[in-house]
């Protein structure tokens, strides 16, 4: 039997999208479309919420629908680890189902796998990340989730970031500057610069068109639709690709 899906952000530019990948699917059926101007009670009948809004909105638009029993996948920007520690507790306690995505494309996401790998092997560490001039928040949510990820993999081990007190040098997340352009142009870029005594090594993904994140929406809805996510928090598209173990140490090796 189709699922009943409500999506928040239905007009912006990924909302578009995910209302496109709802409507093809055979077993979804998309229910409502909200707005930052939607009735509160629109919606209330889905089975499943894909937030895809605005960072400011999104904890209230998650929180209604946990009160609801809807399960959630959200998209939406913002989601830093200290808000995220927030929401586990708040998802446990209803005991509902939320998906967390940074960034629904493959090649990002392995751009962030591969990041984690490289994360304990060089002590300078800098992200470069570009995006559309109508993006509302900066640093983008990948580049937050990338450096918290990379601090994770690097344990105690600082990063080299003397010149902390210089904005021009980056915004620091975890530990290590992020530098956000937002530029004409451009749709979604990142790099992850690692420097060692004479080598840099980049980590570069490139988005060029918003379909990079087609594949991982419909991956993410089913994921949530068919119960795979179990109840609690789950953060990241590696985790509904099966992808979470790429660029950890395998269990008792301990990077050099
Ligand atoms: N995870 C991923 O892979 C990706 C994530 N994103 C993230 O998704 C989010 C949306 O991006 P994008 O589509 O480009 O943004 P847009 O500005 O194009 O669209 C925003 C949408 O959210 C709605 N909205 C804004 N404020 C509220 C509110 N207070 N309550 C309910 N709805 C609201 C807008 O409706 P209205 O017209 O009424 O204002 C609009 O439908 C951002 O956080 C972005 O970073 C983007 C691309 C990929
Ligand atoms: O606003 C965007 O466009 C994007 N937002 C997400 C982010 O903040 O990381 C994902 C992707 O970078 C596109």
């Amino acid at each position: 039997m189709s699922k009943r899906v409500a999506v928040a952000g239905a007009t912006g530019r990924l909302g578009t999208l995910v209302c496109e990948v709802v409507e093809a699917h055979p077993d979804l059926d998309l229910v409502a479309r909200l707005t930052s101007s939607s009735d509160p009670s629109a919606g209330a009948d889905a089975e499943i919420l894909v937030d895809v809004s605005h960072p400011d909105a999104s904890a209230a638009i998650v929180d209604r629908a946990l009160a609801r029993g809807q399960r959630v996948v959200v998209g939406t920007s913002g989601w830093s680890a200290a808000r995220l520690a927030e929401l586990r507790e708040r998802v446990a306690a209803a005991g509902g189902t939320v998906l967390v995505v940074p960034n629904f494309s493959l090649g990002s996401v392995l751009g962030t796998a591969l990041a984690r790998a490289a994360a304990p092997y060089f002590d300078a560490i800098e992200i470069v990340e570009a995006h559309h001039p109508q993006k509302v928040d900066s640093p983008s949510g990948t580049a937050v989730r990338t450096a918290e990820v990379i601090a994770e993999a690097r344990g105690d081990r600082a990063i080299e970031a003397p010149y902390a007190e210089q904005p021009a040098r980056g915004e620091l997340v975890a530990g290590i500057p992020i530098h956000s352009l937002r530029l004409a142009g451009v749709v979604a870029k990142q790099e992850v610069r690692f420097g060692g005594p004479g080598e840099v090594l980049t980590v570069m993904h490139d988005t060029h068109s918003n379909d990079a994140y087609r594949a991982g929406i419909r991956a993410a809805l089913e994921f949530v639709a068919a119960g795979s996510a179990g109840s609690g928090l789950t953060v990241g598209l590696d985790r509904v690709l099966g992808l979470d173990g790429l660029g950890r140490p395998a269990a008792g090796e301990v990077a050099a």
